[in-house]
């Protein structure tokens, strides 16, 4: 949904439906999805296989025309143009394969320009512009190289060269690192990244794995059957999924707050006493420890630290500690406030979630 203020977004999808009809029932890829894309970010779509992202990915530039619902890009709804304007809208959107989609036959600058000759862009003109691109991508010295005598890596990096070929103002990525080794991955997110600050390109890249999110998107969607079951931004979402598959992604990453098994070996509460599990967040190296025992102290508890970890989403660091809180009931939600009262961010983990 969009944002309360700020510029107009680069991207806006709005009740988007794309059914495939075959034989059967008809199967509905997407449901009826609404996302805006705020110009300079990289938003990331995740879901399983299945869950309708490259259906969604390619209703953008419409490879795939939805059923219904209305397509914006850069301020001009794409989904009301004819053939030849949408040709000439595709220019200012390229896009990025998981498979790189480069021509054998060709050589690296060959594949760069190649759709500058499509575009009948005169030879003198794409070369200009394949020599601009060589060394934005990190491949001065493999200009005359071909695909097979490429890594993967370098393939990626003809496929982004490619895409901004044409200086689109914004990028498609389909899986565009899933076919890549977790180092080269990385090597990749930090070429989008940088890409996108250099150029001032809106990204949006579809992918499987929630690592890649956590690594290079500033906001996220999470897909599911057809539908959007959770946005926002991705420190956010990593820190408090509210949707179950949210969680699920989440700590296929980042771990479980509480590890399992924990729950089992922990000590029943004294009778007329109650046992809770809170998870608190912070942001930042906070001294955690000495919250606490304050609170212990302060309201007869026990707390006993399950758990915690300090890590970073993007600059952000953030701490999530797993506590178990022994004590009577009320005791247990005075501390929860006071914790509260200092700014940290404290709720309840169902024992059955843990
Ligand atoms: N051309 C098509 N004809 C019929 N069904 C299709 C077609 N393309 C996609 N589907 C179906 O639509 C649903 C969504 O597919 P889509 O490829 O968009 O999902 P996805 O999240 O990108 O998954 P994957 O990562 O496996 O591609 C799936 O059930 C898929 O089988």
């Amino acid at each position: 949904m969009s944002e309360p203020s700020g510029p107009p977004p680069a991207i806006s999808l709005q009740a988007l439906v794309r059914e495939y009809r075959g034989r059967g029932t008809p199967l509905r890829a997407l449901d009826g999805v609404s996302l805006d894309v705020a110009p300079g970010e990289v938003f990331g779509i995740v879901g399983r296989s299945g869950a309708g992202k490259s259906t969604l990915l390619r209703c953008v530039n419409l490879l795939e025309r939805p059923d219904s619902g209305r397509v914006t890009v850069l301020g001009q709804e794409v989904t009301r143009l004819d053939e030849s304007a949408l040709r000439a809208a595709r220019r200012g959107i390229g896009m990025v394969f998981q498979h790189f989609n480069l021509l054998s036959s060709r050589t690296v600058a060959g594949n760069i320009a190649f759709p500058l000759e499509i575009a009948g862009i005169p030879r003198a003109e794409r070369e200009a512009r394949v020599a601009e691109l060589l060394p934005l991508v990190g491949l001065e010295d493999r200009r005359n190289h071909y695909p097979a005598q490429l890594s993967g890596g370098q393939k990626q990096r003809v496929g982004i060269a490619r895409a901004l070929a044409s200086r689109p103002r914004v990028l498609l990525c389909d899986e565009a690192t899933s076919a890549l080794d977790p180092e080269t991955t990385e090597e990749i997110l930090a070429l989008i990244r940088s890409i996108r600050d250099r150029l001032d390109l809106t990204v949006l890249l579809i992918t499987h794995e929630m690592a890649v999110v956590k690594a290079v998107c500033d906001r996220v969607a999470v897909m599911e059957a057809g539908k959007v079951i959770e946005e926002g931004r991705v420190f956010d979402v990593f820190t408090r999924p509210a949707h179950p598959t949210t969680r699920r992604f989440v700590s296929e990453v980042i771990g479980h707050v509480v590890p399992p098994g924990t729950v089992a070996q922990l000590p029943a509460p004294n009778p007329g006493e109650e046992r809770r599990l809170l998870q608190v967040l912070f942001a930042g190296p906070s001294s955690t420890r000495a919250v606490v025992s304050e609170a212990s102290r302060r309201f007869g508890l026990d707390l006993n630290i399950v758990s915690g970890r300090i890590d970073a989403i993007g600059r952000e660091p953030y701490g999530l500690m797993a506590l178990a809180a022994y004590g009577p009931s009320p005791a247990i939600a005075e501390a929860t406030a006071w914790m509260r009262g200092l700014g940290l961010d404290v709720s309840e983990i169902a024992e059955d979630l843990a």
